[in-house]
């Protein structure tokens, strides 16, 4: 017997396959990258199969795993950076969905910004668009972690980086791309939109030496 809501599991795949489809437009899902979840309940999780084409998902290319990133009822391989996804939800009680892309602003500001180990985004209006910031004057911190495929030594140091309690909206993998979180899948593309949007900001700026 499921111990999941197959009905909320068709319901994410919707939503999974629908957010893919807008990023994939958009240019952020490069050559099969990126992976996408919704939280189903307390204990499991609608994630992408790995390796699949994220502009064209279907119900067939999302699959269920516990909050460890096992799968559950089915012998397909989740997504490589499962345990990413399952982090978010196991340490953020309100986290319904996680998105991940790989952008090339997300990926030539990780390059750029990865000695100092953090972007740092001050005075910008669009920094509302991360709930919880209800004015421009506010400094919202996006970490630059190493990359690594060695997804336990990641979530370490994401771990770490919660404990240290800085506030926490998403983060930046050197070279490789961003991860961000919402409530629910409507704030979660809103604050990849938004964090998106602040990068590229970021990027002229430094490209006119400002
Ligand atoms: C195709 S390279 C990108 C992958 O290595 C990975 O970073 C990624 O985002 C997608 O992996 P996936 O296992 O399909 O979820
Ligand atoms: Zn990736």
């Amino acid at each position: 017997m499921k111990n999941y809501d197959a009905r909320q599991l068709a319901h994410a795949a919707l939503q999974i396959a629908d957010a893919g489809r807008d990023l994939a437009v958009r240019g952020w899902t490069p050559a099969t990258s990126s992976n996408f979840s919704v939280r189903l309940d307390d204990a499991h999780a609608a994630i992408t199969i790995s390796g699949r084409d994220k502009g064209n998902l279907g119900a067939d290319d999302v699959m269920v795993v516990d909050l460890h990133g096992k799968a559950v009822d089915t012998d397909a391989r989740p997504s490589a950076e499962t345990l990413l996804h399952t982090q978010i939800y196991a340490r953020y009680a309100d986290a319904g969905a996680v998105l991940h892309t790989h952008s090339h602003n997300q990926t030539v500001a990780s390059r750029l910004w990865a000695k100092a180990g953090a972007i740092r985004f001050e005075g910008w209006e669009l920094l509302k668009a991360i709930s919880g910031t209800p004015t421009h004057e506010t400094v919202i911190i996006l970490p630059v972690f190493p990359n690594t495929q060695d997804m336990p030594a990641l979530v370490k140091q994401v771990d770490a980086y919660i404990d240290s309690g800085t506030p926490l909206h998403g983060y930046l993998i050197d070279g490789h791309g961003i991860y961000t979180w919402g409530r629910d899948m409507a704030e979660t593309r809103r604050h990849l939109e938004a964090f998106e949007f602040l990068l590229a900001c970021e990027l002229d700026l430094r490209r006119l030496n400002r």
